[in-house]
């Protein structure tokens, strides 16, 4: 049998012996650690396979000269990085791995509302920078968690478990999420707002748990933020996309937000110009020691990405061999 081409596109770039210790007896494989379409030009055409990360948008450019694809695998929850809608009509499966890091998404999220409701950053910072005194009553925003509304947008398998962490803080978990049907929420003991603009009106903190969809892109925007109570909190370990992030350093600025924690910024890696980062990195801001930044790390564990990669070289197997596949979302 003529061995398969399998195209690993991005983020990976170390010896892919996960990828061989699950498709090495039947694919050579090749990763490319590109940023954008102009990285992988003519070089992944003939692939059977293609895995994908999040680092790299792959729009209809790259999709239409793929000759032999009968999969595409992004090795990750959410999948809005792949023009999957044009995969379907050229008839190339699109697939993701929904389950490889649950518990760390919804462990850094909480962690993320623990820093900034506990002053951890901005205390540790501003000590370092040797600003203001041992005495922090005056300046640091210390909250009480117990009895404070967590709201999450997107009751899914994140947004769960976050609310399930919230709850074991003694937190008012409240949802907004349209296509959750009733039944689980009601099993873990949240509560469903119907209207997200009352959601909003409510959260303590908001954590964002949504895919990217025209539905939720910029569902946080700068009204959604004038709606959340003075001195709240927003986390968003969910996609970039779904805050206006260049609306935060307004919404800190004003009081209206306590704090803001970001993993993900709508282009990534972002130009140094954005607007949270320039206010985020002066030192004269009150976004420098009330805005976290990450970059895109909330699933990140060795084990889950040992997960992630296995699963994703696993639905290659089953694409190439022509098994039945799993977890298509086109
Ligand atoms: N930062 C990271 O490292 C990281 C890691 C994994 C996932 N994510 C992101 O987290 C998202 C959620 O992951 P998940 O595993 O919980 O997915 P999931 O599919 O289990 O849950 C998503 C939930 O969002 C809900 N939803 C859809 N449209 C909505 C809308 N308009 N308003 C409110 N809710 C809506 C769905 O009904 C579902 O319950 C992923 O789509 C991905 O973008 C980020
Ligand atoms: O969606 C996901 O799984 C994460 O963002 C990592 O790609």
């Amino acid at each position: 049998m003529p061995r398969f081409r399998v195209a690993v596109t991005d983020f990976i770039n170390d010896d892919l012996s996960t990828e061989r210790d699950v498709l090495g007896d039947i694919a050579d494989i090749t990763a490319y650690d590109a940023y954008t379409e102009a990285d992988l030009a003519g070089k992944i055409d003939a692939a059977d396979a293609v895995m994908i990360y999040h680092n790299l948008e792959l729009t209809r450019t790259t999709i239409g000269r793929l000759t032999n694809c009968k999969l595409i695998v992004r090795c990750g929850v959410g999948f809005d990085n792949v023009d999957h809608r044009y995969a379907r009509e050229r008839g190339i499966p699109v697939g993701n791995v929904p389950d490889y890091g649950t518990e760390e998404v919804a462990d850094s999220a909480i962690g993320l509302m623990l820093a900034m409701t506990r002053g951890i950053n901005f205390l540790n910072n501003r000590l370092q920078r040797k600003v203001g005194t041992w005495m922090y009553t005056p300046v640091a925003p210390l909250r009480r968690l117990r009895g404070r509304v967590f709201g999450v947008i997107g009751l899914g398998r994140i947004g769960a478990a976050a609310a399930l962490r919230a709850k074991a803080l003694g937190m008012d978990v409240a949802f907004y999420d349209p296509l959750k049907p009733d039944g689980y929420d009601k099993a873990i003991g949240v509560r469903r707002v119907e209207k997200l603009d009352d959601l909003l009106r409510q959260s303590f903190v908001l954590s964002v748990h949504c895919p990217l969809t025209p539905d939720t892109k910029n569902i946080v925007d700068a009204r959604a933020l004038s709606l959340m109570p003075d001195g709240s909190y927003l986390v968003n370990t969910a996609r970039g996309a779904t805050v206006d992030a260049a609306a935060i350093p307004a919404a800190v600025r004003s009081g209206k937000l306590a704090g803001a924690a970001i993993d993900v910024l709508p282009f990534e890696p972002p130009p140094d110009d954005h607007p949270l980062l320039a206010a985020w990195r002066d030192p004269a801001d009150p976004c420098h020691d009330r805005v976290i930044v990450n970059p895109h790390s909330a699933f990140y564990s060795e084990e889950g990405l040992l997960d992630m990669r296995v699963k994703g070289a696993q639905a290659c197997r089953r694409a190439l061999l022509g098994e039945p596949l799993r977890n298509v979302v086109n």
